[in-house]
């Protein structure tokens, strides 16, 4: 019979065990190419979670259209954003990364790995978990960066990690946190960040909270994840104070002809300045590190629509990022669905003793 399990046969039944974290975001091109982009956006737009469609018929208009005509585009604007680290979103991953390596050692006092992976591109799934494995993790937890969940994001990191553990012959205790749109230590960091802005440059008219959209076809079909979008809001405005006039709920990042989750940021941004708003502000708080859709999208095209169509100001205020309160918040994350874990560890430490003595045996009375 075939070996159908990725075994460990360079595993030693008395190591240590260890915790495990992977933090997973969703990826990007790995140089400002149209190359390649074209790599990239191939593995993205493949996945069935991003386009549920007949395969046949998005095989063609992916291959045949799309993948001919937008990397050169998106290529370009890659290059207005690429820093001398990289694309912004891997190198902020990295920094997320490391900084949470340290915020867990320093308050677990046990052997836990940090890894990044990403669901597109790299480092890959696949990598971040043969890393952990080799780590010996007897507990895992997988913390996709997405605070609000979706179905084209979660759902699909969720199969990814899936179709890699499922070939483990060991698979350890696994939790996978599926949101996180409305854990106290999250919002408080979103409004820590929006008044820390507000300090040094004064309140807007109107704040927007403006999320990556989905198609509206997803949230019919039962994807919760507009509803998850509206409560992240509704908890920081209410913290911020802010009456229902100073804030509003938007969705960017349309992608194709489909009707996606209205109301649309740039759309909104055209009707305010139309309507003589003199300041907004715009915040992305789906987004964990900026990226090419904010950087790009709203920081620089969506300004433009809002000055062209008659605004005054316009601030974007920066994801969380590597700053200490999103590292806190993620920290906090951690420790509430690690609960147990550290004794579990313990008690597997314990135990290593009593193994060594007993695999010893075991591997004298092997046949040779
Ligand atoms: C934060 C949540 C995100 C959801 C939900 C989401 C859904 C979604 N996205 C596309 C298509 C594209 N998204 C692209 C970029 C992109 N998307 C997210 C996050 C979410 N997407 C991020 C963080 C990024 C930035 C990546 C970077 O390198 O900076 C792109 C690529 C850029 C482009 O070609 O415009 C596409 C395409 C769909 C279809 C979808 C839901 C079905
Ligand atoms: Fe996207
Ligand atoms: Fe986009």
């Amino acid at each position: 019979m075939p070996i159908k399990f990725y075994n460990s046969s360079d595993y030693h039944h008395d190591s240590l065990p260890t915790l495990g974290i992977l933090l997973v975001n969703l990826g990007t091109p790995a140089a400002p190419t149209p190359a390649a982009v074209r790599r990239y956006l191939g593995e993205f737009l493949a996945d069935p979670r991003i386009t549920e469609m007949p395969r046949w018929l998005w095989w063609l208009i992916l291959h045949g259209i799309i993948l001919r005509v937008r990397p050169r585009r998106v290529a370009q604007s890659y290059q207005q954003i690429w820093t001398a680290a990289g694309s912004p979103l891997l190198a902020i991953s990295q920094a997320q990364c490391q900084a949470l390596q340290q915020a867990v050692t320093h308050h677990f006092n046990l052997p836990i790995t940090v890894v990044l992976a990403m669901r597109y591109g790299q480092p890959t799934i696949a990598s971040g978990l043969e890393q952990l494995r080799q780590a010996h993790v007897r507990n895992l937890l997988i913390l996709p960066l997405y605070p609000q969940y979706a179905s084209a994001t979660t759902g699909s990191t969720f199969e990814a990690v899936a179709e890699v553990l499922k070939r483990w012959r060991w698979i350890p205790t696994v939790h996978f946190i599926s949101h996180y749109h409305d854990h106290p230590a999250y919002i408080r960091a979103l409004v820590t960040q929006i008044q820390q802005d507000w300090n040094h440059h004064g309140k807007p008219d109107k704040l927007l909270f403006s999320f990556h959209g989905i198609p509206k076809r997803f949230f019919l079909a039962g994807d919760p994840y507009p509803g998850e979008c509206y409560k992240t809001a509704r908890l920081v405005a209410e913290r911020l104070n802010l009456s229902e006039q100073q804030w509003q709920t938007v969705f960017q990042s349309r992608f194709g002809r489909e009707e996606w989750i209205k109301p649309y940021t740039n759309d909104t941004l055209k009707l305010l300045g139309q309507a003589g708003t003199k300041r907004v502000d715009v915040i992305c708080p789906g987004f964990a590190a900026d990226c090419l859709e904010t950087l790009m999208e709203i920081a620089q095209e969506d300004r433009h629509y809002f000055l062209q169509a008659g605004g005054q100001e316009f601030h974007y205020i920066p994801a969380l990022n590597a700053t200490s309160e999103h590292i806190q918040a993620l920290l906090e994350l951690v420790i509430q669905h690690t609960q147990g874990w550290s004794e579990c560890v313990y008690s597997q430490s314990e135990s290593v003793q009593a193994v060594r003595q007993r695999v010893h045996r075991m591997e004298n009375d092997l046949p040779k």
